[in-house]
């Protein structure tokens, strides 16, 4: 019996090539143009696969995918889409997604995906494997350490993206892992045997940038004594990591666009194209999509890299594996003679309630210091540099952070606005003022007072997430979390 595909997609000629050439593959395609009437045949008949436009109507709240995710488990999603507005990867996990494709879609990369993700539902059906235990994923990333919720979300994502040829961008703070990421998604993934070619998107002037990324021939430019074949080419069957991807000047990116739509480049003073089969994986700081909004990122390169995007939790949002890393540091730098065999209570205590706005490559560093420091066998707090000890002590725990309160995946209830607060000057976030009972419990307290700060900035802000993010100090990605956490619909801001 052939595999049978419904195709949802508005555009007629996208629906009838797309039927017609997997057809001639040997599968039974069945098309519709809208998401209602995707569920409703979905209702009635039985299907193998989905194969699903993402903009289209009915779908613009990802409905299909999250009526698809609660009703039907078990069938398969492939995403395709010319104007994605995607999901993060720990998303489309929760959703079911098996591939994101992108428009226009060369007819190989299609089947293979449809491929891959029958061959995963059927070996679902058929062999019904256990859920993966913690101890399970963690031991998949080996080099990660951690074991807190979004930890293990995270290793479940890596272990989907791992098995696809899909670009992906990783975002997060500054030393949140990015680079650690990426290079254990290579490593987990069927080009490991290949290279892993860092390319810092802000070590190479401006100038010198096209010849090291795509080569160039011998005379090219001036110093240009010998054939260079480039960094691309020597990711020939890896993948190419750009870091700091969001410091690319307009210019390069218009070139880079090129190379990740046909994974074909010339190097300078070539006239010959060069092919290369490489996956994209890249990292920002930066908010992306407010760059795009700005100006300053084209928006072609963002939709083409960010296909999958996985945003890494900032290490006070990570509870106890904060006592996990600095162990693990701790036997990684301490000297082979050093007496020093851990942490004492109150150290420990130091560690769990600073915040770490450096995140991981500052919990580093001041292991680094204390070893020193440390005179016995423990770690006490005064081997901490001052300004770490001073700001456990005043900050608020970090556990007790109002974005942690949702970072296991937890759903979380609308919060109703507190009965007699009130806003005395009715302005912008920076008046926000609550009166908020002692009678409630502290955490309750602070997740009523971020939901009266957040209606204020997106008031202010008329629903526009970019500019309310920007006022806020966070990324869009980090805003819209949050925002998804107190339940807020934002278009009830839009003016
Ligand atoms: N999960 C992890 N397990 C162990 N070590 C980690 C982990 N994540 C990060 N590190 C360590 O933390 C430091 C910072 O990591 P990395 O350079 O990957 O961060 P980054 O997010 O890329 O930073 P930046 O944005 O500044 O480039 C490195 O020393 C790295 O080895």
């Amino acid at each position: 019996m052939p595999s049978r595909i419904l195709i949802a997609d508005d555009e007629p000629l996208f629906r009838t090539t797309t039927a017609k050439l997997l057809e001639q593959a040997g599968y039974e395609c069945e098309c519709v143009a809208d998401a209602d009437a995707a569920m409703a045949k979905l209702r009635a008949e039985s299907f193998d696969l989905v194969l699903s436009d993402l903009n289209m109507p009915g779908n613009f709240q990802l409905e299909l995918l999250r009526d698809q995710h609660e009703n039907r488990r078990g069938v398969p999603i492939v995403v395709v889409t010319g104007v994605p507005s995607l999901p993060t990867a720990i998303d489309s996990i929760r959703l079911g997604i098996a591939d994101y494709l992108l428009k226009p879609v060369k007819l190989d990369d299609l089947l293979v995906s449809v491929r891959r993700a029958l061959a995963g539902a059927s070996r679902d059906r058929t062999a019904a494997p256990p859920q993966r235990d913690r101890t399970e994923l963690a031991r998949l990333f080996p080099r990660l350490i951690g074991a807190s919720p979004p930890m293990l979300e995270l290793y479940e994502a890596l272990d989907r993206i791992a098995a696809t040829n899909t670009n992906v961008l990783i975002t997060g703070e500054s030393g949140t892992g990015k680079e650690v990421v990426a290079e254990a998604l290579h490593e987990h993934s069927h080009r490991s045997g290949g290279p892993f070619q860092i390319i810092d998107c802000t070590a190479v002037p401006e100038s010198l940038f096209e010849a090291m990324l795509f080569g160039h021939k011998k005379g090219a430019f001036t110093g240009a004594v010998a054939d260079s074949e480039g960094l691309l080419k020597q990711c020939d069957g890896g993948t190419a990591f750009f870091d700091e991807l969001g410091e690319l000047p307009l210019p390069l990116q218009a070139k880079l666009l090129r190379a990740v739509q046909q994974q074909t480049f010339t190097p300078v003073g070539s006239q010959k194209t060069v092919s290369v089969d490489t996956r994209f994986v890249c990292a920002t700081n930066r908010d992306l999509a407010a760059e795009v909004d700005a100006g300053r990122f084209r928006q072609d390169l963002y939709y083409r890299l960010g296909v999958i995007h996985v945003e890494l939790p900032p290490l006070r949002e990570r509870g106890d594996d904060v006592h996990l890393l600095a162990d693990r540091f701790l036997e990684e730098l301490k000297p082979k003679d050093s007496p020093v065999r851990g942490f004492s209570e109150a150290a420990a205590a130091v560690l769990k309630r600073y915040r770490w706005p450096g995140n991981i490559r500052e919990l580093r560093n001041v292991i680094e210091r204390s070893v020193v420091l440390a005179r016995g066998e423990l770690i006490e707090p005064q081997d901490f540099p001052e300004d770490v000890r001073t700001a456990a002590a005043t900050d608020p725990p970090a556990d007790a952070s109002p974005r942690a309160a949702g970072a296991d995946g937890a759903v979380t209830k609308r919060v109703p606005a507190p009965e007699g607060s009130h806003d005395s000057d009715g302005g912008g976030p920076a008046g926000v003022r609550l009166t908020l009972s002692p009678d409630l419990p502290r955490n309750e307290a602070m997740r009523l007072a971020e939901n009266q700060y957040l209606v204020h900035l997106l008031r202010e802000h008329g629903g526009n997430v970019s500019a309310a993010a920007q006022r806020a100090g966070l990324s869009r990605q980090g805003l819209h979390k949050i925002i998804k956490q107190h339940d807020i619909d934002v278009a009830q801001f839009r003016r």
